[in-house]
């Protein structure tokens, strides 16, 4: 299993201080000598002479050691283990893990832990040994850590110990209709499908039943299993309170309440649901409550006061860390016009993808249909499909029956998908927690992975924004051109063909390809060049702009031996050495950061027109930049207009914004309505 992030050094905020005392609280009843013994009994009880006892945490505001420490005591336990079983056992020492997160240090029973083994599970990730003594020793708890880092197990398999062998084993009801113990709630059905999945195959394993429960689907398969009495309920806050006010549900003897994604839980549209559900706990100081997720605004602390007791912990593997995304990722910012999308996506996942899935990511459900009707072999995900075709689709591209998926934010947390290799973003998201959440479907447990975010070059200044909120620093590339992609493509097509085509086939197509060479007038290289090609489906290769990815397009850098401010300038020098005709098919002029250039967009057709004339003029230079030079951040608002496709640049319905005139988008040589440059 690939090592995860290092733990960063302020990873444990204190839980809130009680300012009116001096010392920290020290629990009232100090452990008896009966309450010693029972916990030394309890190591049998837990099914497992090798999980330890270990101390409970004296106080319920202890603070909870820095990550560093935290990693250190962990050792020490393992060791203190190893010193307790010598003295208990008479010295025929059990070999204790060294690695301080191995499962077998943890008070995890043997049942649990095969289970984990069965998955590969062998060693707890650093936000699960940092929480799981807390939350089976009763706390409530807030934990954060970067994406894909195993937060649903942080929270899986101490609730499931203490209902099984700990604390929580004496208060749980069983038996038929049995009222259940635990309550997650997720803001997505997908994401309330993968954590009951979890549930599932580890409670189950220890005997507890479990439910999910979410729009969609039929009430009455939900209401069979809550009559029959269920240990766990999952669920989306819609679904779950209509199944409260059906009376099928009766949250009053709950242990335990966890919102994952909590930020999200807790934002408007969901915050009154999850407020009226999580209220129907009777004796809040039986219930533990759990709030998890990548990212948690400043807001949650004082929204989530309401829900969790005063003396809560706090494990934050993210903290005051610069970088709040995933560090497994590489973060690829790449200007696109909408209208060159559909044309520019396969090319970029050609480039990135390595083979594996893409998930790509649009701010509306009708352009993620859209979309995936123009990308070959992709399929939507969003909150418009019916909820049976949303399970197909997802159950289908975790099998690899498709790879690339099309979704709006529904895909965007939680969704843990295997091999997702590429996340493309059409256009920077709303806020930077969709953008951590939408790039952490990538880089999971430890792999890597790439996220592209596609920007329109009119409005560059997003890109800083997210990039002082997230910390990210984005490799700010073009448009990837043929050679980028042909080489990988190539090579994946000669292995394909050496490992997967028997020589058997090459007495029928020998004569053929005899043909091909004698009358084709290409060489023999040629003609296999073009049948890699073929095998990678490839057609043809379209050169893209840098500037914007436009197809047929170069871009230029204009310099004129003085700062330069307004694009009618930079025009008035063209008219002087182009035709008119060719002023007007410029396109996106772009200041370069220092002002002494500009950058813009020409047909490829005109380049030479554009370079030899400006030789002939005084102080002008045209030039074909390899990169695009640091470019002066721009932000315009336009108001899209409906209608059309603005996918498919061929498109000439005109209609919306993406798909006017050649290559669309940008400031168009002639019209003179100038770059209104920076911020307004
Ligand atoms: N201790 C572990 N060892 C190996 N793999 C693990 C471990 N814990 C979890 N995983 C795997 O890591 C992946 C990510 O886990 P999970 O989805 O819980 O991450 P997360 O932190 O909740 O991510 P997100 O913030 O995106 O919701 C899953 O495939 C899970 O099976």
């Amino acid at each position: 299993m690939p090592s995860l992030d290092p733990l960063p050094n302020d990873a444990v905020a204190k839980p809130p201080k009680d300012k009116t005392k001096k010392k920290e609280k020290k629990s009232k009843n100090p452990p008896t000598d009966d309450a010693i013994s029972e916990s030394k009994k309890r190591k049998k009880r837990w099914g497992d002479e090798e999980a330890e006892e270990l101390p409970k945490s004296e106080t319920s505001s202890e603070v909870l050691e820095t990550s560093d420490e935290g990693l250190k005591s962990a050792k020490k336990k393992a060791k203190k283990v190893k010193v307790e079983d010598a003295e208990d056992d008479g010295g025929d020492e059990k070999k204790v893990e060294e690695n301080p997160n191995a499962v077998s240090n943890f008070r995890i029973s043997t049942t649990l832990r095969e289970k984990l083994k069965q998955n590969g599970i062998e060693s707890l990730f650093p936000i699960q040994a940092m929480t799981f003594d807390t939350i089976l020793d009763g706390s409530d708890l807030v934990g954060r850590a970067r994406t894909g880092q195993g937060k649903t197990l942080a929270f899986v398999l101490p609730i499931l110990e203490s209902l099984t062998n700990g604390p929580g084993k004496a208060a749980r009801k069983t038996g038929f209709s049995r009222p259940p113990s635990v309550l997650v709630l997720l803001p997505t059905r997908e994401l309330a499908n993968q954590v009951y999945a979890d549930f599932e195959v580890y409670g189950s394993a220890v005997g507890l039943s479990s439910c999910c429960l979410y729009g969609g689907t039929p009430y009455h398969n939900q209401e069979d299993k809550l009559r029959r009495g269920v240990d766990v309920v999952i669920g989306t806050p819609g679904r779950v309170k209509d199944h409260i006010e059906r009376g099928n549900l009766d949250l009053s003897h709950l242990r335990f309440r966890v919102l994952d994604e909590a930020d999200e839980m807790l934002r408007m549209g969901f915050v009154d649901d999850v407020e009226l559900i999580l209220g129907k706990v009777k004796d809040l100081g039986q219930v533990q409550t759990l709030l998890f997720s990548a990212t948690l605004p400043t807001w949650v602390q004082h929204i989530s006061k309401k829900f969790l007791k005063p003396e809560k912990f706090t494990v934050d593997l993210v903290g005051n860390e610069k970088m709040k995304a995933s560090t497994n990722v590489r973060h690829i910012v790449l200007p696109c016009l909408m209208s060159n999308m559909s044309q520019l996506i396969p090319d970029i996942i050609s480039c990135y993808a390595s083979g594996g899935r893409t998930i790509v990511f649009t701010e509306r459900k009708e352009t993620a249909s859209e979309l995936a009707g123009l990308l070959n072999g992709a399929r939507a995900l969003h909150g418009d499909i019916q909820q049976s075709q949303r399970e197909v689709t997802l159950a289908r591209f975790r099998s690899g029956k498709f790879m690339t998926l099309v979704a709006t934010n529904v895909a965007a947390r939680g969704l843990d998908i295997n091999d997702v290799q590429l996340i493309i973003q059409c256009e920077p998201p709303r806020d930077v927690e969709a953008y951590i959440h939408r790039s952490g479907r990538t880089g999971r447990a430890g792999n890597t992975g790439v996220a592209v975010m596609l920007y329109d070059p009119k409005k560059s200044s997003r890109i800083s924004q997210i990039e002082r909120e997230s910390g990210v620093k984005f490799e700010r590339l073009s448009a990837p051109q043929p050679a980028d992609f042909a080489k990988a493509a190539g090579e994946k097509a000669v292995d394909e063909v050496l490992s997967q085509i028997s020589d058997s086939v090459i007495p029928a197509f020998k004569s053929v390809a005899e043909d091909l060479i004698n009358k084709s007038g290409l060489s023999a290289v040629e003609l296999l060049a073009k049948a890699l090609a073929k095998c990678s489906g490839f057609t043809d290769f379209k050169k893209r702009s840098l500037l914007a990815s436009r197809e047929n397009y170069v871009t230029v850098l204009f310099q004129a031996g003085r700062p330069m401010y307004s694009p009618m300038y930079i025009l008035q020098l063209l008219r002087r050495f182009l035709p008119e005709e060719k002023v007007k098919a410029v396109e996106g002029i772009t200041f370069t950061a220092d002002k002494t250039g500009a950058v813009f967009d020409v047909p490829a057709e005109d380049l030479d027109a554009f370079v030899t004339g400006a030789q002939n003029e005084h102080q002008v230079s045209v030039e074909v930049p390899e990169t695009l030079p640091p470019l002066e951040e721009r932000e315009q608002f336009t108001r899209p207009r409906f209608g059309g496709s603005r996918w498919n640049s061929n498109d000439r319905s005109g209609g919306n914004r993406f798909s006017r005139g050649r290559g669309g988008g940008g400031f168009r040589g002639g019209r003179g309505n100038g770059n209104r440059g920076g911020k307004r």
